[in-house]
Formats: structure tokens, sequence, C-alpha cells
């Protein structure tokens, strides 16, 4: 589990960082949103006690970052390239962090291998390519197999098949009841792996649902049944808003599946009911542009 508390963080006079407040939960994928400069950084690393808040602070399965017994084995993290330094090889600088992070040699080869670096592990990192770079990191934010995993941009210079095997590796690790908390501006990619999602903008958090819940609360419903009047009552009494267009209502604020309940409810039979649901990308510029 991570929790943030009213964190800020500000630099000068200029909040990077401005009361942000958000949970990340086991067993799922929390996405973590925003544009350029909106705060994504700098709260990533605020929550592993690298950078120190101004105010608010932050736990990790319920302990600060610097509480935490044997943080290598609570938190894998990916913040940025450059890691290791050019001169080792993968296998050496996976090896060295193993020792840091108590775990063995033969699980730093393990990781080479589900990564798929076992190849390249004698290479210099230095010639490494920027996709192998994040693969690497990877294989080192698991190495003390920790629950929660915090990831700024792990998609970074990813081919396809890269983006698809961190997918599923991510997925895998929720399934298993792990938290991962991952930053992205590759909207489409994070809309097929999230279940959570936070937007961030301005360095304050404009919206934090579950993915689906998002979905339904901005999905544009056309519906015709047989009495749009009576049906259109019914729907604002549900708290949506409603447009006719001739013998079509155009509802927002509720899911095809409430839509279908309330019409039931009220008595009339429905005709037509399709959903327009915007992609992750359209809602996410609609909020991050809202500042
Ligand atoms: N050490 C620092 N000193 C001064 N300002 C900083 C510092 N670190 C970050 N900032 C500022 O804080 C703001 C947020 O930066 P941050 O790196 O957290 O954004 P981000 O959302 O991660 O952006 P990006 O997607 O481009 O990586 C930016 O305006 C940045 O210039």
């Amino acid at each position: 589990m991570i929790q943030a508390f009213d964190l800020t963080k500000a630099y000068r006079r200029r909040r990077a960082v401005d009361g942000v407040t958000f949970s990340a939960a086991p067993g799922r994928v929390t996405g973590f949103l925003g544009l350029n400069g909106s705060g994504k950084t700098t709260t990533l690393r605020m929550l592993l006690g690298l950078t120190r808040p101004t105010s608010g602070h932050a736990l990790i399965n319920n302990r600060r970052f610097g509480d935490l017994p044997h943080p290598l084995r609570q938190v894998g993290a990916v913040l940025e390239q450059g890691i290791s330094h050019p001169g080792q090889s993968g296998r050496a600088h996976l090896v060295c962090q193993a020792i840091v992070a108590g775990a063995s040699r033969s699980r730093a080869d393990a990781l080479l291998e589900s990564v798929g670096l076992a190849d390249a592990a004698d290479q210099r990192t230095g010639d490494y390519s920027l996709g192998m770079r994040q693969r690497l990191a990877v294989a080192t934010a698991l190495l003390g197999d920790p629950p929660v995993l915090i990831l700024d941009e792990p998609a970074n210079g990813l081919d396809p098949e890269g983006i698809v095997w961190l997918r599923r590796l991510l997925r895998d690790h929720a399934r298993r009841g792990g938290t991962v908390l991952i930053s992205s501006h590759q909207l489409a990619e994070l809309a097929q792996l999230i279940d959570d999602v936070v937007i961030i903008a301005g360095g304050r958090v404009r919206c934090a649902a579950p993915l689906a819940a998002l979905y339904g609360a901005t999905a544009r419903l056309r519906v015709r049944g047989r009495d749009p009047h009576r049906l259109g009552q019914a729907f604002r009494s549900a708290g949506a808003r409603v447009t006719a267009d001739g013998h079509c209502l155009e509802v927002i604020g509720l899911s095809a599946q409430d839509a279908g309940e309330v019409a039931f409810a009220a008595r009339v039979p429905i005709y037509e009911l399709t959903a327009d649901v915007p992609s992750l990308e359209r809602i996410f510029l609609d909020l991050a542009a809202a500042q």
C-alpha cells in the first residue's frame, strides 16, 4: 500500500507539488498521469524518501520510507536511466545490487533471463540501448522481491514486445497481491494496464478514481426508448445530464448498466442504447487542462 498525505514540495516560492493526497492499493495497478512538469517525478521521489517534502508525508506499507526495516525488500523503484556505471556489465551491476538488496547471485541471473537480457548480460551497460537499460532497471527493482513497485516512465524506449512483457509482469505482480504505481506518457498502453488512475496537473491531484468509474462518469450514452420524456426525467432523477436529440437522448453521468436499470425501474422499454466512451487520452487532456 502506498499513501500520500497532503504532500507539498516548494522550490523557492513555487510549489512543484501542492497538497497531493492519494493512495495506491495492493492487488491493483495505479497509473500516475500528468503533463511534463506537473510534479510526477517530485512526488515519486518524496514517496521514496529521495526528496524531502516541504510539508505532508508519505507511507509505504504504513511506514515512512526511512523507517522501513528492509527498504529494498519492501519497495522496488525505476526512477531514471543511468543507474548503472556505463563500464560495468549488466550482470556485474545486478550482482552488486543483489548484495545491497540481500538477494542471491542466482536471483540476479534469473532476473537477467526474465527481463530478456541473458544474451546481453556480459555487455557494458554503456553500450545498452535505452530499452535494454530500462529492462535492467526493472530487474534491479525486482531484486529484493518487493511487494511495492514505483515506476517512473518504465516503458520509455521499450519496443512493442518489451511493452507487452512489462504489462504482463506488472499485472502478474498485482495479481499476486503487489502494489504497482506507474507513471507513463503512453496513455493508450497505460489504459490496458491500470485499474486506478491519479491525474496530477500543476502539482495538484485533479482526479483519483478507479479507471472504470472514470470511464462510466465521462461516457456519453445515446438512448432511444418508447417515452423519451419520461425516460429523460428518470435519468435526471438519477443524477445524469440529459439532452434531447430528436427521438434520442444524450446522457452523461450514468454507466450503460445504470441507465438500463433506471429505464427498467421507470418501466420504459429501451430500443437502443450505445455508449461513446472517451479514450484515457481524452479524459486526461480534459482534466489536465482544467487548471
Ligand atoms: N530540484 C529542483 N529545483 C527546482 N525546481 C524543480 C526541481 N525539481 C523539479 N522542479 C520543478 O518542479 C516541477 C515539477 O517537476 P517534475 O520533474 O516533478 O515534473 P514531472 O511531472 O515529472 O515532469 P516530466 O513528465 O517532464 O518528467 C517542474 O516545474 C520542475 O521544473
